[in-house]
């Protein structure tokens, strides 16, 4: 029941309201172009898009492994949605704010533009359990991609959407795994690039800060780009659930072809991009909702 028009007369400026704030935002720090779509997809993938990960509270998301001390850009929906609320009180979804904001990130980065169906509800309960289940770094290939099925995404989408590692950082803690003693025998990651490797050993030294962070994508840091694919043929990839889209056994018959057509093509990359992009914002939550007006609380 989403809607290009939905608040075509409750909120006709929402579109530019929200595109002028994630403009401020990405000139205070560029970073957070990488963080808003990071939270688009957390909340997309727990109790569907219902900006459950903006709650606060005991059993909030925020708390989950994969987002505490990790997951950022909360006080850029909070700036987003007075806005919205100074125009349109009432009217406008977090989680609306929160999709349209992640397509801002992308575009503004350099990457693709796409219309988004409007109408999401904002749930009335966040769910801690389900979002320590988010894809981890650390699992392999066959673990990721049931992740996605489980929401009804497929292959494509694992592919397509991890391409959003062409922008913005990862802590030490998420990768340096495989940077001295990958499987136990004392050994890097074989399959990590020996440069990138010997660079990434000196920003994390053993017993070092794992708080520190590094770029996902090295050489394009900041830009939305096909870069990613390229760095995974060239064994540069920075998380193992990167490099193993490409270096897996399982990837030879499911993600490699994928990886390397993104590599050649970034209109090909920012088409399927855009289009699983589409498909994860529409992920539904089932439960019923409201309009919140704190992101971070449900309504009394
Ligand atoms: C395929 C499974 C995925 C895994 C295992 C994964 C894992 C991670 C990890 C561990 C980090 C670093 C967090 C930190 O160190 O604080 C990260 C960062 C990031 N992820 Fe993913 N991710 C996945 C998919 C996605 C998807 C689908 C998107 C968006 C469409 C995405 C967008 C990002 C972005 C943009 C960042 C950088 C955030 C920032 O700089 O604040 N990731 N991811
Ligand atoms: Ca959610
Ligand atoms: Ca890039």
């Amino acid at each position: 029941q989403l809607s290009f028009d939905i608040y075509a007369k409750s909120c006709p400026n929402l579109v530019q309201i929200v595109r002028r704030q994630v403009i401020i935002a990405l000139k205070a720090e560029i970073r957070m172009a990488a963080s808003l779509i990071r939270l688009h997809f957390h909340d997309c993938f727990v109790n569907g898009c219902d900006a459950s990960v903006l709650l606060d509270g005991a059993d909030s998301e925020k708390l989950a492994i994969p987002n505490i001390n990790s997951a950022r850009g909360f006080e850029v929906i909070d700036t987003i949605k007075d806005a919205v609320e100074n125009a349109c009180p009432g009217v406008v979804s977090c989680a609306d704010i929160l999709t349209l904001a992640a397509r801002d990130s992308v575009f503004l980065s350099g990457g693709p533009q796409w219309r988004v169906a409007l109408g999401r509800k904002d749930g009335l309960v966040a769910n801690q359990n389900s979002a320590n289940n988010l894809p981890s770094p650390f699992e392999p290939l066959d673990a990721i991609i049931a992740k996605f099925v489980a929401v009804n995404l497929n292959i494509t989408d694992v592919v397509a959407l991890s391409g959003a590692h062409t922008f913005g950082q990862a802590k030490c803690a998420v990768f340096s795994n495989r940077l001295f003693n990958f499987t136990g025998a004392g050994t890097p990651d074989a399959t990590l690039e020996t440069s990138l490797l010997s660079n990434l050993q000196t920003v994390c030294p053993l017993g070092g800060n794992s708080n520190t962070t590094a770029p996902l994508d090295r050489n394009s840091t900041d830009a939305f780009d096909n870069n990613y694919f390229k760095n995974l043929l060239e064994g540069k990839g920075l998380l193992s659930s990167d490099q193993i889209l490409f270096s897996s056994d399982l990837a030879v018959n499911t993600t490699k072809r994928l990886v390397e057509a993104y590599s050649r093509s970034q209109n090909l990359f920012f088409r399927d991009f855009t289009c699983s992009m589409i498909r994860m914002g529409n992920i539904a939550n089932g439960a019923s909702g409201e309009v919140r007006k704190n992101c971070r609380v449900i309504n009394n």
